[in-house]
């Protein structure tokens, strides 16, 4: 009987699935793939999107989120999670009690990305008004780092970003609600000739710039980036080497994106497999 090979580092995603494959959990297991890890889901929502946006979703139950949550982790074991969608207050809290039972999150536990979704990028909400609080009081105090984007942290802090010094002003408030790092995305200052996202740790500021790519098909950006940290922590890499990594990977995932249906198609880490189908 043949053993097999080494198991790869696994990495959970807590999130939504869009039935257009270009963003949520669909995004996270390709993005997965591409930098090598086994990718797990805990679904917290079923949406019916495409390309134009998103036409209403489904909620999962708490206890099934939490189920799936405990039982990757005691089987299969988590080397590093990450949240996308997660839908409502409700769910939130069951997240939190489940990760901190199973060792996910903070402290010598398995990193823990908080991508926190509060809508698609046609701005169609993918989050209850009460999930606000539960995201800043009980999923950010066990996050390894969160990774909004500027609506988001506007919502969050209350904070309109629109300048390099309201960019450090809101990771400050950020990481107040208590993650170990704070990474405000900058994506959407659309001005700017430059892509610049900006990591913190309570101390120091690590800028992280890019090219603007010059594209509307940019759906599930934020999704991509934040597996692809997720996947460098679980193979061991630190958060400043991770979130560089996830910068790289993300901006050459927007220049091969595509258009798809009649909307907004997908950024793609499928450049990491381009070429012939050869044996
Ligand atoms: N047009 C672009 N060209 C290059 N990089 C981009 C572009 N738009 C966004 N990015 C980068 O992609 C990453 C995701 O950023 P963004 O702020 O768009 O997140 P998001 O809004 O959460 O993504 P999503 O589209 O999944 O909602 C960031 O590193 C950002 O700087
Ligand atoms: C399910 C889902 N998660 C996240 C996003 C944001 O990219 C989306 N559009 N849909």
């Amino acid at each position: 009987m043949t053993e097999g090979r080494p198991t790869p580092p696994r990495v959970l995603t807590i999130a939504g699935s869009d039935s257009g494959g270009g963003a949520g959990l669909q995004a996270d297991l390709r993005a997965m793939f591409a930098c090598g890890v086994h990718g797990m889901t805990a679904i917290t929502a079923v949406t019916v999107q495409n390309s134009l946006g998103v036409e209403g979703y489904t909620v999962i139950p708490p206890d099934v989120v939490a189920a799936q949550i405990r039982a990757v982790a005691t089987d299969i074991g988590v080397n590093a999670a990450k949240t996308g969608m997660l839908a409502n207050a409700e769910i939130i809290t069951a997240i939190a009690d489940a990760c901190q039972s199973v060792h996910i999150g903070r402290d010598g536990s398995a990193p823990f990305v908080v991508d926190p979704v509060a809508a698609s990028m046609h701005g169609d909400p993918l989050m209850h008004e009460n999930a606000l609080d539960a995201l800043r009081t009980k999923l950010f105090p066990l996050a390894t780092v969160v990774t909004p984007n500027l609506d988001e942290v506007r919502l969050l802090t209350g904070i309109d970003v629109t300048s390099y010094a309201e960019q450090r002003e809101a990771a400050r408030a950020l990481h107040a609600f208590g993650p170990q790092w704070t990474l405000v995305k900058g994506g959407h200052m659309r001005d700017d000739p430059r892509c610049v996202d900006l990591l913190y740790d309570g101390s120091e500021f690590t800028e992280l710039a890019g090219p603007r790519y010059d594209t509307k098909h940019t759906h599930g950006g934020g999704d991509t980036m934040a597996s692809a940290i997720s996947s460098a922590l679980a193979r061991g890499s630190s958060v400043p080497d991770a979130v560089a990594f996830g910068k790289r990977f993300v901006t050459r995932s927007v220049a091969h994106s595509y258009p798809l249906g009649a909307g907004v198609g997908p950024v793609s880490p499928l450049w990491r497999l381009d070429g012939p189908l050869d044996d």
